[in-house]
């Protein structure tokens, strides 16, 4: 039978060529990330991970651990993707705009293919207070949602390389918007009052436009669309577009300073 400490140091002598591959792996995608910052090359490249899944599958010799080898490797490219980002987007992307822009179904698609960390306010909110929107602005009004959300913005001065989706509403305190700018580029995300009306006639949980017309969508957006422009760094329209294409839009979108 083998000897149980002869087997916990060849274990341990693995696990250090481990950590040494995978500095050397991560010194590596620091070196693309430079080089693609260089040349303005895009940063995502969708299709490069089933192609590393699939050259890992080849070199495995007991196919049962195809899964597992794959499932090490996907978990080593989110990791060296997050790596990445933090040099590439040492900032937050701050999601702002209208109800129903999709602020929140962008950043988390954004979020996940960058691997960046991503805060939606309205969902961070919602849990600290244990009641949806709808309950708060019911049961202890408008006023009182907006300083929790203040309060939740000032906490987030504290992030970098973050993803962070805004209320609708985030704008019409500008002290907001200069707190998310101090560690954020703000992306304004933008859509006609027809597609905001078909995006969410079916859903109730926003109390400012529970049963309301376009027209009504309308006013509002026209009431607010200074304040939208105002603080945008960089605009994306939203309308006919898929969310994974508005996505590589605010990707590319990214300059210098982003
Ligand atoms: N580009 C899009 N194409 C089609 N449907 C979309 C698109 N963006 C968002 N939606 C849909 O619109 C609805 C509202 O989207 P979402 O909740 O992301 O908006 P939001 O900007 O976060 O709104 P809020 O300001 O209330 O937080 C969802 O049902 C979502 O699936
Ligand atoms: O535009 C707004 O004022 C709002 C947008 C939502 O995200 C929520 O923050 C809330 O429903 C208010
Ligand atoms: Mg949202």
């Amino acid at each position: 039978m083998k000897n149980l400490d002869d087997i916990r140091d060849q274990i341990n002598s693995i696990d250090k060529e481990i950590v040494t591959l995978f500095e050397k792996r991560l010194n590596l995608v620091i070196d693309v990330a430079n080089v693609k910052k260089e040349l303005g090359i895009p940063i995502l490249h969708l299709n490069r991970e089933q192609e590393v899944l699939n050259k890992v599958a080849d070199e495995v010799n007991n196919k049962e651990f195809i899964d597992p080898v794959q499932k090490l490797f996907v978990e080593i490219m989110r990791i060296s993707k997050g790596v990445q980002t933090k040099l590439l987007f040492p900032n937050n992307i701050v999601l702002v705009g209208f109800m129903g822009t999709g602020k929140t179904s962008v950043g988390k698609q954004l979020a996940s293919m960058l691997a960046m960390e991503y805060i939606d306010i309205d969902e961070t909110i919602e849990k600290s207070q244990g009641m949806s929107i709808g309950s708060i602005f019911e049961s202890k009004g408008e006023q009182y949602f907006r300083e929790l959300e203040s309060k939740c913005v000032i906490e987030l001065e504290a992030k970098s390389s973050s993803v962070i989706s805004c209320g609708g509403g985030i704008v019409l305190n500008n002290n907001n918007i200069l707190s998310l700018k101090k560690n954020g580029k703000v992306f304004l995300l933008t859509a006609k009052p027809e597609t905001i009306y078909t995006r969410l006639k079916q859903d109730s949980s926003r109390p400012l436009l529970k049963s309301k017309s376009e027209d009504e969508i309308k006013e509002l957006l026209e009431k607010r669309r200074k304040l939208y422009m105002d603080c945008a760094d960089i605009i994306v329209n939203t309308d006919n577009k898929s969310i994974e294409d508005i996505c590589m839009e605010i990707v590319s979108q990214r300059d210098g300073s982003f």
